[in-house]
């Protein structure tokens, strides 16, 4: 790592909301654990920002993430903003003149729209050699503007110095189920349709709007977190074994899951649904509608559901549930892998109602194997035993993980560019069949566990 030539990370849309709560604390965890990384941070936005404002941003969140000296002071002493208009030709120039380097990741941490227009000037301007593009989603808002966008940047720099941002991807359970899968002489054998009946990826959230209500409103749930995160995790519980965790394997056997994935019935296997005023934690909230920044008219859910299929001999016939949803009354971050009953249980064993589960828990981390064993008493009942552990330790946030993975230009834990248009084509015919209002809106009071008659595991 001291061999590592210094590098500045340009992250445009420095003054949001983004960058405040996740990039630079994201920034922190990464300097806390290698403070040997040599980091220039310019900060750029079009709003105005005075030094000490900006430093203050920084320093603030260098010690949240948990940097010490002296590599927090190291970032501090260089680090700076500069306000103005990225999507213009002459001012983006300025900006990069600015910036003597030897390595450059320009972050995105900006609406698509916005992304498009930057990347547009790039293109017109070129970028410094090495340069390196790290998007945030959504990467475009629909397959098409996707499309046109990886056919932007591509044109800017090769595709293996895109990195399209998935903080799941940074999350260690989610790199342990590769681990957990392939690594175990006991999962993959009857890791496919034979021992598994379904699969449910999990993400629901107490927490509200967290006053993103400008950037939230325009996605809601499945374009928030269905069609990057969950379908990006539903790819690593489904692929094929990989020879190697190089990037082309592990890429590839994802974009393999993704090719073959797709909602049959966008109307049958799709339901969203809205928060109502409730309670969580005892604290009160208000309606969706009622909250500061959104527009009623535009119809966002809040939860969002889709069953998808994936269609190749392994998964033929299992449905993926995935599902997430803002204001519910219990954090559940998980996948959870349901097995089939056994072909036969031994005749005169009784008392076994419960399916056998894996439950892998991403936040926070553990997981749960609920086996049916023999029961107390009477040795032939049957009864489930749940083993617990955890798989494998973080050392850093998902942010800092994925930060780490750019800076050293590792883009395994990035968003492959055909994966991201895979990902929109899947859920395109969910949104269209919302779109024509064919799928009712259910509604749940916040702190609740969703609309009635949701299954939930
Ligand atoms: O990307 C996003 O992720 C968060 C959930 O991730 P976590 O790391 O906080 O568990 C979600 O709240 C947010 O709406 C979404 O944009």
């Amino acid at each position: 790592m001291t061999s590592q030539p210094a590098t500045t990370l340009l992250i445009l849309g420095a003054s949001g909301d983004l960058t405040r709560r996740l990039l630079l604390p994201g920034i922190g965890t990464l300097l806390a654990s290698q403070p040997e990384r040599r980091l220039q941070v310019v900060g750029a936005d079009l709003r105005e920002l005075d030094a000490d404002d900006w430093h203050g941003r920084v320093r603030d969140a260098l010690a949240e993430g948990g940097a010490g000296a002296p590599a927090a002071d190291a970032v501090l002493a260089t680090t700076r903003y500069a306000a103005g208009d990225a999507t213009d030709d002459e001012a983006l120039r300025a900006l990069l003149a600015s910036i003597p380097c030897d390595r450059l990741v320009i972050y995105f941490a900006l609406p698509p729209h916005v992304t498009e227009l930057v990347c547009a000037a790039l293109e017109r301007i070129g970028v410094p050699g090495g340069t390196i593009l790290a998007i945030e989603k959504p990467f475009g808002d629909s397959l098409a503007t996707a499309r046109e966008l990886n056919a932007l940047v591509t044109r800017i720099v090769p595709e293996e110095r895109v990195f399209r941002i998935d903080h799941m991807l940074g999350l260690h359970t989610v790199l342990n189920l590769i681990g957990l899968r392939f690594a175990n002489r006991l999962m993959e054998p009857v890791w496919d349709r034979d021992g598994i009946e379904r699969v449910e990826v999990l993400y629901d959230e107490t927490v509200t709007l967290e006053d993103r209500a400008g950037y939230y409103d325009r996605n809601g749930a499945l374009r928030d977190m269905i069609q990057s995160h969950l379908l990006q995790i539903m790819a690593m519980l489904a692929m094929e074994p990989i020879a190697s965790v190089g990037e082309r394997d592990l890429r590839d056997a994802v974009g393999q899951v993704l090719r073959a994935a797709r909602v049959v019935d966008p109307v049958r296997d799709s339901r969203r649904g809205r928060y109502a005023a409730g309670d969580i934690d005892g604290r009160a909230v208000p309606d969706y509608t009622a909250e500061q920044g959104v527009d009623p008219a535009r119809g966002t859910e809040t939860i969002a559901e889709i069953e998808v299929a994936i269609d190749n001999q392994r998964w033929a016939g299992v449905p993926f549930v995935l599902r997430s949803g803002k204001s519910l009354g219990e954090v559940r971050k998980r996948a959870v892998i349901h097995w089939r009953a056994p072909a036969h249980v031994p005749s005169g064993m009784h008392g076994r109602d419960t399916p056998d589960k894996l439950v892998i828990d991403f936040k926070p981390d553990g997981f749960e194997l609920h086996l049916t064993t023999n029961g107390k008493g009477d040795p032939f009942t049957l009864e489930q035993t749940v083993l617990r552990g955890e798989l494998g330790g973080a050392h850093l946030l998902p942010y800092g993980e994925v930060l780490a993975s750019i800076l050293d230009g590792d883009p395994r834990l990035a968003v492959r560019g055909d994966a991201a248009e895979e990902c929109w084509r899947i859920v395109e015919p969910v949104l269209e069949a919302w779109r024509r209002d064919d799928v009712p809106m259910a509604s749940y009071p916040a702190g609740s566990t969703g609309p009635e008659g949701w299954a939930t595991s």
